[in-house]
């Protein structure tokens, strides 16, 4: 559950965040793997999961709203990516046919933590879900964490279940 201040935390000078495109490739994977394991993600794949993200769009009461909407942080003075994350905008029947944004796969680089820049990205993720008309926006993360998101003002609310393969 989040609050719906709309507070904004400024980047440091010499970022910027803007949505990812195929150019932002080798940065993306290498800043993922902070995350997690990412695995042999091709160039040509990464070009058509771009196209993917970029392609599926639906009208919400009046207004086109992207399905995918992931975005990065580039240090425009050293010319890489600092950071990364995706808010995906899930189209209910419940709260009259609402939006649900759902923040996913939050990495900022080793060498660009501590700055700021992951305040920044879910301010600018959430407020792209508010924006598009979501009532909430949601997201899991480790109890590690949890003081992180406690910052950008979101609360506990509900336990994480998973059933993997
Ligand atoms: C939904 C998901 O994807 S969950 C997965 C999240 N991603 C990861 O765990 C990958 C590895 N970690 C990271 O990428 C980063 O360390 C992040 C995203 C957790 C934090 O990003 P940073 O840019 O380093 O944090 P940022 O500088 O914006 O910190 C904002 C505030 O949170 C605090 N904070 C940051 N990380 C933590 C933490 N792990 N525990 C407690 N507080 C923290 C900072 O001290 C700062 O506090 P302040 O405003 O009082 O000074």
């Amino acid at each position: 559950m989040t609050t719906t201040e709309a507070t904004t935390t400024a980047l440091p000078e010499g970022y910027i965040i803007r949505r990812m495109e195929k150019q932002d490739y080798e940065g993306v994977v290498d800043t993922l793997a902070v995350l997690t394991t990412v695995g042999n993600v091709s160039k040509k794949k990464f070009d058509s999961i771009i196209d993917y993200w970029n392609s599926n769009e639906f009208e919400y009461r009046g207004s086109k709203v992207n399905l995918y909407n992931p975005h990065v942080i580039v240090d425009t003075i050293k010319n890489e990516i600092a950071a990364t994350g995706n808010i995906i905008i899930e189209q209910k029947l419940i709260h009259d046919c609402g939006l649900c944004g759902h923040i996913e796969d939050i990495a900022v680089s080793s060498n660009h933590q501590g700055k700021k820049l992951g305040k920044c990205l879910i301010e600018k993720l959430r407020n792209v879900g508010f924006q598009a008309g979501c009532y909430k926006v949601i997201l899991d993360c480790d109890e590690k964490n949890t003081m992180f998101y406690e910052k950008c003002k979101f609360k506990r609310a509900g336990v994480e279940m998973q059933s993997r393969l």
